[in-house]
């Protein structure tokens, strides 16, 4: 039976708390790990990781353009990853941030098909070349129990300037961002593209945290870094991915100042997690840190 991903990570997080680590094996962090900036140390990194907290994180994120930048010998060890990720019990977020023509999506999208060599629960997309744009990552997703996270309010801090755009459609105005929020809440409440009014939460998502067992398979990504909330996310029904934490300046403060109560919140991490290695227990130490913060 296909369980949709957004009961999936409802679920993880429930167990293991709105954690994600993203595995992000930069040159300077092989070269401080001492593992080297090769295929080998690649491999050695990305095994520690994986090893250190597949076992206790809800959700694991590797970040495609490393594995890239070694070719097909990168790709073959983010194949074992997300194998062995699996095996543990995380799920896997592919940092990916593919968004093309529809045609083109569709195989970008073919990462969530279970007939894929490396399938993934759900992957990030940019919806740069417009909503409709993503369509068949939208089917894919729903035919093979995946999820999207599309780039909403990035944490770079000249997004804003793209994000802020504001769109005429008729009488109303709105932000590029704000569009895409209701282009996903539209999603997840599966009737169509651009969501209008917001949808009411449905019942069975726990109003305190936005966790529950219809939790939508769709979410949106908005950093962490933000000054203030400049997108309506009500009713969004789906997940939001919170980047920004650590290295770029966030703090759980800032998730509690941005995101209230009844927002599915899933805070990612990567370089103040990863900077803790080699040692797999500085590095479980590094994510209990935030784990805890996140549970207070
Ligand atoms: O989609 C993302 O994950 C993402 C979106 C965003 O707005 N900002 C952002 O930093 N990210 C990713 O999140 C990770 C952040 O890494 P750290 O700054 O080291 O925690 C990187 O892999 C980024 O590519």
């Amino acid at each position: 039976m296909i369980v949709p991903f957004g009961q999936r990570l409802a679920a993880a997080v429930a167990e293991r708390g709105p954690l994600c680590v993203g595995i992000d094996p930069h040159r300077e962090l092989l070269l401080d790990w001492g593992v080297g900036d090769d295929v080998d140390g690649l491999r050695r990194f990305t095994d520690a990781v994986v090893d250190a907290l597949a076992g206790s994180v809800a959700v694991l994120k590797p970040q495609l353009a490393f594995y890239e930048r070694f070719g097909s010998r990168g790709l073959a060890v983010l194949e074992d990853a997300v194998v062995r990720a699996h095996e543990a019990g995380a799920l896997v977020l592919l940092d990916a941030k593919r968004g093309d023509i529809g045609s083109t999506m569709a195989a970008y999208a073919d990462y969530l098909r279970s007939d894929h060599p490396m399938q993934v629960d759900a992957m990030t997309v940019s919806p740069y070349l417009g909503p409709e744009s993503l369509r068949p990552a939208v089917s894919t997703a729903t035919r093979f129990g995946g999820g999207l996270f599309v780039l909403a309010r990035t944490s770079n801090p000249d997004a804003g300037a793209f994000q802020h755009a504001v769109l005429s459609d008729g009488a109303r105005q709105r932000s590029v961002a704000q569009v895409v929020v209701d282009t996903v809440r539209g999603w997840n409440a599966a009737d169509g593209f651009v969501g209008d009014p917001p949808t009411a939460l449905a019942p069975s998502v726990d109003a305190r945290s936005g966790w529950g067992p219809s939790t939508g398979s769709f979410g949106v990504v908005v950093g962490a870094t933000l000054d203030a909330l400049d997108v309506d996310l009500d009713g969004l029904g789906g997940p939001v991915l919170a980047p920004g934490l650590g290295a770029q300046g966030g703090s759980v403060s800032d998730l509690r100042r941005l995101f209230g109560a009844g927002t599915a919140v899933v805070a990612t991490v990567s370089r103040d997690v990863l900077g803790a290695g080699p040692d797999p227990a500085a590095l479980r130490t590094a994510a209990a840190r935030w784990a805890e913060a996140l549970a207070t």
